[in-house]
């Protein structure tokens, strides 16, 4: 038994390997291909544009895949959605799917397109937002590079943006946001239906999102003198529950704590002058809640 993964080509393909290797999975291609291969016998991987992977799914033709909720939107197709993963491009921050018109154009708001021209890859979210708002525009289907189209060959467009580059680059304004997305691990329902395919698809939920969480928390080890014991627990992140383990000196005890990273630049000149000390950062592969 395999179960038949379409992993997205394009923008997400380098994170998506870059998370299957902390998830404990290597996929490796070579720049022509579009057969992956994997270090697991029972999954076949298949790489494919992340707008085709919600239809194939829907089709029973994959058994999961990971795209954009953008893509899941726009196609309309019924998929399964395993879970979020919390991961872009470039950060892991969500995309937004915005309409933008150039700075100097008059429109401020959906209204103003009515009659004007509106070039995109999401003709369907477009179409949608458009009888949302009782407005008749034309819209037409971009293959990409959509923001060199405005303002000399359309009124406005609608594009995805992570960083918002592509558009200051462009001159462009953003005129409203049709929806927020992030990746996610989506599975077909007849997938679902099969037990084996079921609980590999879970298998790979818990190494997946176990692999997100820890990419933003390390661990943290030190040794606290017992005079100061309760001072120094003190600083650290009330909701943690250090582990506290006894050291062959009885003075001395060591903690130890799972935190964000963020919080640790913070933390650890505190507890150093506090009196903590051998303060240990590590990184964590997998954390699973
Ligand atoms: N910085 C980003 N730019 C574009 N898409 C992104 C970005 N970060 C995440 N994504 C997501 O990746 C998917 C990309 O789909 P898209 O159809 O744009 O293909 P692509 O990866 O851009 O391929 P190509 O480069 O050939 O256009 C979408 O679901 C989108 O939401
Ligand atoms: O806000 P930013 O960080 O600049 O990212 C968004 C840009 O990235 C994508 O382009 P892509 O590379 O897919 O080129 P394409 O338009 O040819 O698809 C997207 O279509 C935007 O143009
Ligand atoms: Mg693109």
């Amino acid at each position: 038994m395999k179960l038949k993964l379409g992993l997205p080509k394009g923008s997400l393909q380098e994170a998506t390997f870059a998370l299957f290797a902390r998830a404990g999975f290597s996929i490796k291609v070579s720049s022509r291909s579009y057969q992956p291969v994997i270090d697991d016998d029972t999954i076949d991987p298949i790489l494919l544009r992340p707008q085709e992977i919600p239809i194939y799914l829907a089709d029973g033709v994959i058994d999961a895949g990971l795209t954009g909720a953008d893509w899941i939107a726009d196609s309309g197709a019924q998929v399964h959605e395993i879970c979020e993963l919390r991961y872009s491009k470039l950060t892991n921050n969500p995309i937004r799917v915005v309409l933008a018109v150039h700075q100097d154009s008059p429109v401020q708001g959906p209204k103003d397109l009515e009659g004007k021209r509106i070039a995109t890859e999401y003709v369907r979210l477009t179409e949608r937002y458009l009888s949302e708002h009782k407005t008749q525009a034309h819209v037409e289907f971009s293959w990409g590079a959509c923001e060199v189209k405005v303002p000399s060959l359309v009124d406005a467009i609608v594009v995805n943006t992570e960083t918002g580059n592509s558009l200051r680059a462009h001159n462009l304004r953003i005129v409203d946001t049709l929806l927020t997305s992030t990746t996610r691990f989506v599975a077909s329902r007849q997938a679902m239906e099969d037990d084996w395919k079921r609980e590999k698809v879970e298998s790979l939920e818990i190494l997946l999102t176990g692999a997100m969480n820890a990419a933003k928390l390390v661990g943290l080890k030190m040794n606290l003198p017992m005079a100061q014991k309760e001072e120094i627990l003190g600083i650290l992140p009330s909701l943690k529950n250090p582990t506290l383990s006894p050291l062959a000196d009885a003075d001395w005890i060591a903690a130890e704590v799972i935190l964000s990273e963020r919080e640790v630049r913070d933390l650890i000149p505190r507890l150093k002058r506090a009196g903590a000390t051998g303060l240990v950062e590590y990184p964590l592969n997998k954390v699973i809640y």
